[in-house]
C-alpha cells in the first residue's frame, strides 16, 4: 500500500488577463505553501503541506524528475501508473503536461524516458500499444482518429476497465509518440475564454500499455521467459475549474464549462470518499462520470498515481486557489497498492522446472560422489514433496467437488426460499382488493405500478464474477496483434467488485494458482465473488426474510388500526343521529313549553300571544333547521365540522330568544300582578277576601307554572350545552382521525416503498444467484481443466520418477564404479 503522491506547482503571476494580474500573495517554502497576508506575512491556519511544492520559477524537468519519473519507470517494470494535472482554469497544467518549445512538459520527458529506459533493459521485449482521447461534454473521442467519437466505456474480466472502439497505435520508438500525440493535439478541443486565450475544454487522457517479456534467449538461469508484464501508463492534463462570471462564457463555452464543472466534482465527490477511513468510505461514485471512470484504478487501485495540482498566485485567484489545495490536501491521504502485473502461462512454468532439472543434471555431472549422493537424495525428497504435493492438491480438488456441490445444494435451497419471498412480497389479489373496499388508499395506479416494477426487477441484467486489471495472455506469443475491442460486453463487473479487485489482487489466470512458482497472488474463490459467497447470499436472503416478516407484521398492525379506526368512524357517524334525536326532544318540550305558556295567557292579550307564537315560530324553525343540519351531517362527514359553528350560532340565537320570551313573559306577568294590585285597591272591601283567596291561588299556579317552566328551559339549555359539548368532542375526535388517517397514509405509502425496495432486492439477489451459478458453471469448467492438468502433471511426474529411478540407478552404478576404482586405487597403492 503507497500513498498517491501530490505536488502543487504555482504558475509565475502571467498577465494572462491585464485587470487580473496583480501580485503573488502565496510564499512556498520547501513542501509548504502559505497564504499571504497585505504586509507579507504569512496568515495562520492558511498553510499546506505536500510531497512537493514547485514555486513560479521551477521548471518541468525538475517536475517531472521528483514528482513522475518514479512512476515512469515502475510502468516499465509492469506496475500500473497515472499522473495527472488538477487545478482551475489558467493555472498551469496544460504547461506541465505538454511543456513548451523550450521546456518540454511530463508526457514528452516520459515517452522519451520509456523507450530510453527500454533501450537499457537489454533482457526484456516490449511491445509498446499508445492511444490518446478526450472527454468533452462528457463524450469520449478518439484524438488518433476523427471518426471515433462518442466511445462507451466498458469492463470486462480479461480487460478492466477499457474504452471500447479506441484506436491503439503500435510504436517504436520515442519519435514515432510524440508525432502522434502532435497530430492527436490538433484535433483536441481548445476554446479562448477570458481567463486563458488557449484554455482545454476537455479532459486528455494519453495512454501507453507496456508490454514487456524476457528475451527468450535459451540461458540457463531460473527465470521463465514466458512470463509477461503488462502495465497501463495514464498521462492527464484535466480541463480546469472555472467560475462562470469569471470566464465570462456563453453559449458553447457555458455548455463546456458546466461539463467540466460537473466531472471534477464528481472527481472531488470520489477523492473525498477515498480520503475517509474504509471503515467510513462506503460507495465510491466513480461511475458518476466518465472522467472518474477511466481513472479509477488510478484512484485507490493497483496503480502507482501522482497528482501535480497547479494554483495560480493572483490574489483574486485566492479562493479557487484555496479550494484546489483543499482537493490536493484531501487527495494526499489516498492509498493505492500497486503491484507488477506479471502473467505466467502454463509454458513458462514448465520451463521453469524444466531449467531446474537441467541445472541439477549438470551439477551432477561435474561433481564428486558425495555430492552427488546428496544431490540424489535432494532429489528424492524434493520428488517425495512433488508427490505429497499432488495427493495435497488431489484431495483439495476432491474437497472442493464437496463443497461446490453443497453450494449448488445451497443455491438451490436459496432460489427456493427466493421464490417463496417472492410470492410473499407480491400482495395477493384478494388482499388488495380487500384494501380498496375497505376505503384505503391503495389507487390503482399505485398498485398497477408497484406490479409493472416487480416486472422490471424479474429481468436480470448480468453482472459478471471480477477479475483482475490485467489480461489473460496465454496464447500471448500467437497474437501480437491483440486487439482492444471487447469480446463480448456482457461480463461487466459492478462497481464494488472492481473496487475489491483493484486493492492489489492480480487476475487469477488460468491454472496458475496451483503452481508454487508462481510470482503472484490469486483470488480465492470467494474474494472472487465479493458480495456473492453463499454465506452471504443467506445472510442476504436472511435479511430478506426478516424484512418481509416486519412488513408483514406492520401490514397486520396497520389493519387492525384501521379497523379501529373504522369502528370510531361508525361511532362518530351515529353521534349526528343522537344529536338530532335529542334535538327533536326538545323540539317537543319547547313546543309544550309554549303551549303551556299560551294557555296561561289570558284571552284579549295580544301582544303576549303574538311574542309567544313568534317565538315558537323562531324556536321551531331553529331546531328544525338544527335538525336538517344534523340530518345532513350524517350522510356527509365533511360537512359535519364546518356546520358545527353553524348550529351552535343557531343555539345561541334560540337560547337568546327564549330568554328574551321568558324575560317579555316576566315583565308582563308584573304588570298583570301590578295592574290587579291597583283594581284591588279599586275594588269594594266586601269581595276583597274571596277575591284575595282567588287572585292568590292562580298566582301560585302561575309562580308554580312558571318554575317548571324555568326548570324545563334550564333542562334544555343543559341538553344543549351537552350537545355542544358532544359536538366539540367529536369534532377534536374527528380531527385526531384525521391526523391518524393521515399518518397512517404515510406509513403506507413508507410501506409501499419497503416492499418495493424489498423486491428490488430480491431481483438484485436473483441476479446474483444467476451470477454465482454462472460462476460456479465456470469454476467447474476451471475444475475440470485443473483436472486435466493434474493428470498430465501425474504423468510428468511418473515419467519424471522414471527418469529419476534410472538416474538414482545409473549414479548407484557410477558410485559403485567409483568405489570399486577407490578400492582397487587404493589396494594398488597398498601393494606399492
Ligand atoms: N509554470 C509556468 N511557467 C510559465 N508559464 C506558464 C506556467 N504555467 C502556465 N503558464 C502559462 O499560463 C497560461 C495558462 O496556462 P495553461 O494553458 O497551461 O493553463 P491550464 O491550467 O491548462 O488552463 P485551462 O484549464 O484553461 O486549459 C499559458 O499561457 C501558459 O504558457
Amino acid at each position: 500500500m503507497e500513498k498517491i503522491c501530490v505536488a502543487v506547482r504555482v504558475r509565475p503571476p502571467v498577465a494572462v488577463s491585464q485587470e487580473i494580474s496583480n501580485g503573488n500573495h502565496w510564499r512556498v517554502e520547501d513542501n509548504h505553501i502559505s497564504l499571504l497576508k497585505s504586509d507579507g506575512t504569512p496568515i495562520s491556519g492558511v498553510t499546506y503541506a505536500f510531497d512537493h511544492v514547485f514555486d513560479e520559477s521551477c521548471t518541468n524537468a525538475r517536475v517531472y524528475e521528483l514528482l513522475t519519473k518514479d512512476i515512469i519507470h515502475a510502468a516499465v517494470e509492469g506496475f500500473n501508473g497515472t499522473a495527472f494535472a488538477y487545478g482551475q482554469t489558467s493555472s498551469g497544467k496544460t504547461f506541465t503536461m505538454n511543456g513548451s518549445e523550450t521546456d518540454p512538459g511530463i508526457i514528452h520527458r516520459a515517452v522519451k524516458d520509456i523507450f530510453n529506459k527500454i533501450q537499457m533493459m537489454s533482457d526484456r521485449e516490449f511491445l509498446i500499444r499508445v492511444s490518446y482521447m478526450e472527454i468533452y461534454n462528457e463524450e469520449i473521442n478518439d484524438l488518433f482518429a476523427l471518426e471515433n467519437q462518442k466511445l462507451q466505456i466498458h469492463e470486462s474480466l480479461e480487460r478492466g476497465i477499457f474504452v471500447a472502439g479506441l484506436r491503439e497505435e503500435i510504436v517504436n520508438n520515442a519519435e514515432q509518440v510524440l508525432e502522434l500525440i502532435a497530430a492527436g493535439e490538433v484535433n483536441r478541443h481548445f476554446g479562448e475564454t477570458n481567463m486563458n486565450v488557449r484554455s482545454s475544454r476537455s479532459h486528455t487522457i494519453f495512454r501507453m500499455v507496456i508490454e514487456s517479456k524476457e528475451k527468450d534467449n535459451n540461458s540457463s538461469n531460473y527465470s521463465c521467459g514466458d512470463a509477461i508484464r503488462v502495465s497501463v501508463l495514464n498521462l492527464v492534463d484535466l480541463a480546469g475549474s472555472e467560475r462562470i462570471a469569471k470566464t465570462g462564457a456563453g453559449g458553447v463555452r457555458l455548455k463546456e464549462g458546466k461539463h467540466i464543472n460537473k466531472s471534477l466534482m464528481a472527481l472531488g465527490n470520489v477523492i473525498n470518499k477515498l480520503s475517509d477511513s474504509p471503515k467510513q468510505r462506503g460507495h465510491i461514485p466513480y461511475r458518476d462520470s466518465k472522467l472518474t471512470r477511466i481513472l479509477q484504478p488510478a484512484l485507490g487501485g493497483n496503480a502507482k498515481t501522482s497528482i501535480i495540482c497547479t494554483v495560480a498566485p493572483e490574489e483574486v485567484h485566492v479562493d479557487e486557489t484555496k479550494g484546489t489545495l483543499q482537493f490536493a490536501s484531501r487527495a494526499k491521504r489516498i492509498t493505492n497498492c500497486a503491484q507488477v502485473n506479471e502473467i505466467l502461462t502454463d509454458a513458462a512454468l514448465l520451463k521453469r522446472q524444466k531449467l531446474e532439472i537441467e541445472e541439477l543434471r549438470k551439477k551432477l555431472e561435474g561433481s564428486r560422489a558425495e555430492v552427488l549422493e546428496q544431490e540424489i537424495l535432494k532429489l528424492r525428497n524434493d520428488m517425495l514433496k512433488y508427490e505429497a504435493d499432488r495427493e495435497k492438491l488431489e484431495m483439495q480438488l476432491e474437497e472442493e467437488r464437496k463443497s461446490h456441490k453443497e453450494r449448488d445444494q445451497r443455491i438451490r435451497e436459496q432460489q427456493m426460499r427466493i421464490d417463496n419471498l417472492s410470492s410473499l412480497v407480491t400482495f395477493p389479489e384478494h388482499d388488495r382488493n380487500s384494501v380498496q373496499n375497505s376505503g384505503s388508499q391503495f389507487s390503482k395506479e399505485e398498485i398497477n405500478d408497484s406490479s409493472s416494477k416487480e416486472d422490471v426487477f424479474r429481468t436480470p441484467s448480468f453482472k459478471a464474477a471480477p477479475n483482475a486489471f490485467v489480461a489473460k495472455r496465454s496464447n500471448y506469443s500467437r497474437r501480437t496483434d491483440y486487439s482492444p475491442l471487447p469480446d463480448t460486453l456482457s461480463n461487466v463487473a459492478d462497481e464494488e467488485t472492481w473496487l475489491k479487485m483493484n486493492k492489489g489482487y492480480i487476475a487469477d489466470l488460468d491454472s496458475i494458482q496451483m503452481t508454487p512458482a508462481r510470482k503472484v497472488q490469486s483470488f480465492p474463490l470467494s474474494d472472487m465473488t465479493p458480495g456473492l459467497s453463499s454465506d452471504d447470499y443467506r445472510q442476504e436472503v436472511e435479511n430478506l426474510r426478516r424484512q418481509l416478516e416486519l412488513i408483514t407484521e406492520e401490514k397486520n398492525e396497520l389493519e387492525e388500526e384501521i379497523s379501529e379506526l373504522k369502528q370510531e368512524a361508525s361511532v362518530i357517524g351515529e353521534i349526528p343521529q343522537r344529536l338530532c334525536k335529542s334535538v327533536a326532544n326538545c323540539k317537543e318540550i319547547f313546543k309544550d313549553i309554549l303551549l303551556t305558556l299560551q294557555s296561561f295567557v289570558p284571552d284579549g292579550e295580544y301582544s303576549t300571544t303574538k311574542l309567544l307564537s313568534s317565538t315558537s315560530e323562531i324556536g321551531i324553525s331553529l331546531l328544525s333547521n338544527l335538525e336538517s343540519y344534523l340530518l345532513v351531517d350524517k350522510d356527509n362527514h365533511d360537512s359535519f365540522p364546518r356546520n358545527d359553528s353553524l348550529v351552535q350560532e343557531h343555539c345561541k340565537v334560540l337560547s337568546e330568544s327564549i330568554r328574551g320570551t321568558i324575560t317579555s313573559l316576566v315583565a308582563s306577568e308584573k304588570l298583570a300582578i301590578q295592574n290587579k294590585e291597583v283594581e284591588n285597591t279599586i275594588c269594594s272591601c266586601d269581595y276583597k277576601d274571596s277575591t284575595l283567596e282567588g287572585e292568590t291561588t292562580s298566582k301560585d299556579k302561575l309562580s308554580y307554572e312558571l318554575d317548571s317552566i324555568k326548570e324545563k328551559y334550564n333542562d334544555l339549555e343543559k341538553k344543549l350545552d351537552l350537545n355542544n359539548q358532544l359536538l366539540e368532542v367529536s369534532r377534536e375526535k374527528y380531527t385526531s382521525l384525521e391526523r391518524k388517517l393521515q399518518l397512517l397514509k404515510g406509513e403506507r405509502d413508507s410501506l409501499l416503498e419497503t416492499v418495493s425496495e424489498s423486491s428490488q432486492k430480491l431481483a438484485l439477489v436473483k441476479d446474483q444467484k444467476e451470477n454465482v451459478l454462472k460462476d460456479l458453471n465456470s469454476e467447474v469448467r476451471r475444475r475440470k481443466d485443473l483436472e486435466e492438468q493434474i493428470k498430465q502433471f501425474s504423468v510428468a511426474f511418473a515419467s519424471r520418477q522414471r527418469s529419476f529411478t534410472s538416474f538414482q540407478s545409473e549414479f548407484k552404478s557410477k558410485i559403485e564404479k567409483l568405489r570399486s576404482l577407490d578400492t582397487v586405487s587404493a589396494s594398488k597403492s597398498l601393494g606399492c
